[in-house]
């Protein structure tokens, strides 16, 4: 079996991408984020307080005839930049691109953070990280991959996410048409529970390419690119005005700045991010001042590669054994 979604830019900055989905019978349509940077399969839903809810579209287990909850599990988790949710769950028919689990674990939320509520076209996550990092009690769920893969065509899913435009999730096969020259896998280290990879360097703009070992995660849940101080700010320091803002939490600059683009390695393969995926948005609507794409990662303990690199690249995430990441231009 093979399966295909569009993934669709909530905003002009591309903060996040939602995949159409349906749950239960007869079917419920939902728009989700999906994150590889998480593994639990969250809904806004019936059992949402509606003071939490702020145009979000739900999923009601109760006009399911498909649906059953998992008696006595429940599910809480907290995300790097503080957003958390928490709740119970069901067990009912979910479908992405055409691709039906039949068992899948709907974790609907009891209670959603602020910034959730605020996210109006976002209802809810698809977690593809590994199923180690789900937070289901006292039994673990499967992520929606984990539950298809033995049915697909090859155990893979690809990411081809575009610069303020519709892009595609692929399931269960490499859409050769979607990108250019050859994919280079790299090992992944599934302990984290994350896509976790090394980079092989990285260059500025049009300088040299600085080899060094990043390891960082492909995370499609995080909309931008942290990277260890040292290459951050050596590429800042190309940028006209670019200040490290604390009121800000990062590096902006003018908007009318130019930016240099920005390379990264993978094994002996390049990925080069256009210069304008790093002047990501205004800090304010209508604002001169302008937010970095690149920001550190100090302060978050692990390097991201998030929306920003994703979209310049077409990303496999092969769910084989062993697992593998592969990675081309297009
Ligand atoms: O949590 C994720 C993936 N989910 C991101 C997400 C999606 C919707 C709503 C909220 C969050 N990725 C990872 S792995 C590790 C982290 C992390 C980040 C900062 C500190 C510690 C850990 C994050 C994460 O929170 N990503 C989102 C994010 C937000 C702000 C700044 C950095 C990263």
């Amino acid at each position: 079996a093979t399966g295909s979604a569009a993934a669709e830019p909530i905003d002009e900055s591309d903060q996040a991408y939602i995949t159409p989905v349906t749950i239960g019978t007869p079917p419920q349509t939902l728009e989700l984020d999906v994150d590889t940077g998480s593994s639990d399969l969250w809904v806004f839903s019936s059992h949402t307080p509606p003071s939490q809810i702020h145009g979000q579209q739900i999923y009601s287990p109760n006009k399911s005839s498909t649906a059953k909850l998992l008696e006595g599990h429940t599910w809480s988790i907290t995300y790097g930049d503080g957003s958390a949710s928490r709740g119970n769950v069901y067990i009912d028919n979910f479908t992405v691109g055409g691709l039906t689990a039949e068992k899948q674990a709907v974790q609907c939320a009891q209670q959603v953070s602020a910034s959730f509520t605020r996210e109006t076209h976002v209802d809810g996550l698809i977690g593809l990280g590994f199923s180690t990092l789900n937070t289901v009690s006292p039994k673990s769920q499967l992520t929606f991959f984990d539950n298809v893969k033995s049915g697909l065509d090859s155990p893979v899913f690809t990411a081809d996410l575009k610069h303020g435009a519709a892009g595609t999730y692929d399931f269960g096969f490499v859409d050769k048409a979607k990108y250019s020259g050859e994919i280079t896998y790299v090992p992944v280290n599934p302990d984290p529970g994350y896509w976790a990879f090394n980079s092989s360097g990285y260059a500025i703009g049009s300088g040299k390419f600085s080899a060094s070992a990043i390891t960082g995660i492909a995370d499609t849940g995080t909309s931008l690119l942290y990277l260890p101080t040292a290459i951050v700010t050596a590429y800042y320091r190309q940028v006209e005005g670019a200040t490290n803002s604390r009121t800000y939490g990062g590096y902006v600059f003018p908007c009318s700045s130019s930016l240099p683009s920005f390379t990264f390695g993978v094994a002996d393969a390049r990925i080069t991010i256009p210069s304008a995926y790093i002047n990501y948005a205004p800090i304010t609507p209508g604002s001169s001042t302008c937010f970095g794409g690149l920001q550190s990662s100090s302060g978050v303990g692990i390097n991201i590669f998030g929306d920003v690199a994703l979209k310049a690249a077409f990303v496999v995430f092969n769910g084989g054994s062993p697992p593998t990441i592969g990675w081309a231009q297009k």
